[in-house]
C-alpha cells in the first residue's frame, strides 16, 4: 500500500512541538545598526520523522507552522551610534522632584552613549497633560530624531490621575503617529511618591534613563533603515 506521507517539505512542525535538531537551525541576517551579522536562531523547525500521518493531521500542521526561508533579514536600531542624533525632551514640571531626576537620567544616558549636548533640547511644560502636543509640534518641527517625554503622575484622592495618565499616554502616542517621529513614553503613572522615587533613580532603577535608551534604538532605528 502506498504511504500518504506528505513531502517532507510540507511536514516543518515548529520545534516547540518537536524535539529541537541542531542541524537544521536555520540561518537569519541581523542588521545592527548598520551592520550585518549572520547568526543561528532557535526559530528552526524540524521535519517529522514519522512515516504516516492522516491529510487531516497534516493540514492541523501546516496551519500551526509556518515556512522556513533561507535568510531572514532582521533590523533593528543601534546604541552605538548616538553621535549626530538629535533628541527633544518634554519634561513635565509637576511633581519635578520626582521629574527633575528623570530628565538627569536621560540626559546622562544620553551623553553616555555619545550623544552631543548641543544635540539634546529640553522643554518644561507645566504637568503631563501637557505634553502631548508639545512632543507633537517638536516631531514635525523636523530637527529631531526622536522625542522623550517626561512626566510624573502620582494617584491623589479622586479619579484626576486616571485623566492625566491617560491623556498624556494617548497624548504621546498621538504625537508620535501624527509626527512619524518616536515620541517616547517616560511618563511614570504610580500610586505614590514612594514608588516614583523608586523608579527616577531609586530601587527600580531609573525610568529616564531606561527611556532615553529606548529613543536612542528608535531613533538610530529611524535614521539608518527606515528613512
Ligand atoms: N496631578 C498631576 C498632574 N496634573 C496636572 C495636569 O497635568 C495638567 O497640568 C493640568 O490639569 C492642566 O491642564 N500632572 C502631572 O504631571 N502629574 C500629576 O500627578
Ligand atoms: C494625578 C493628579 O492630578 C493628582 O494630583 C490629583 O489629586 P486629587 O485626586 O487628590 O485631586
Amino acid at each position: 500500500m502506498k504511504s500518504l506521507a506528505s513531502p517532507p517539505c510540507l511536514r516543518l512542525i515548529p520545534t516547540a512541538h518537536r524535539q529541537l535538531n541542531s542541524r537544521q537551525s536555520s540561518s537569519a541576517c541581523y542588521i545592527h545598526g548598520g551592520s550585518s551579522v549572520n547568526k543561528s536562531n532557535n526559530l528552526s523547525f524540524s521535519s517529522s520523522t514519522s512515516g504516516f500521518a492522516s491529510p487531516l493531521a497534516v493540514e492541523k500542521e501546516l496551519r500551526s507552522s509556518f515556512v522556513q526561508t533561507a535568510a531572514v533579514r532582521h533590523v533593528t536600531g543601534s546604541l552605538i551610534r548616538g553621535e549626530g542624533l538629535r533628541f527633544a525632551i518634554v519634561v513635565a514640571r509637576f511633581n519635578e522632584v520626582v521629574t527633575k531626576l528623570l530628565l538627569e537620567g536621560a540626559i546622562e544616558t544620553f551623553k553616555k552613549y555619545s550623544v552631543r549636548e548641543e544635540d539634546i533640547e529640553v522643554i518644561w511644560v507645566p504637568g503631563s497633560f501637557e505634553i502631548g502636543v508639545v512632543a507633537q509640534n517638536l516631531g514635525k518641527s523636523g530637527k529631531f530624531h526622536a522625542v522623550l517625554c517626561i512626566g510624573a503622575v502620582i494617584r491623589g484622592d479622586t479619579t484626576h490621575y486616571d485623566a492625566v495618565a491617560n491623556s498624556a499616554a494617548s497624548g504621546v502616542l498621538s504625537a508620535s503617529i501624527n509626527s512619524g517621529v518616536p515620541c517616547i513614553f517616560g511618563v511614570l503613572t504610580c500610586e505614590d511618591m514612594d514608588q516614583a522615587l523608586n523608579r527616577s533613580g531609586g530601587k527600580a532603577g531609573n525610568k529616564g534613563a531606561e527611556t532615553a535608551l529606548t529613543a536612542l534604538e528608535m531613533a538610530s532605528l529611524f535614521e539608518h533603515h527606515l528613512k
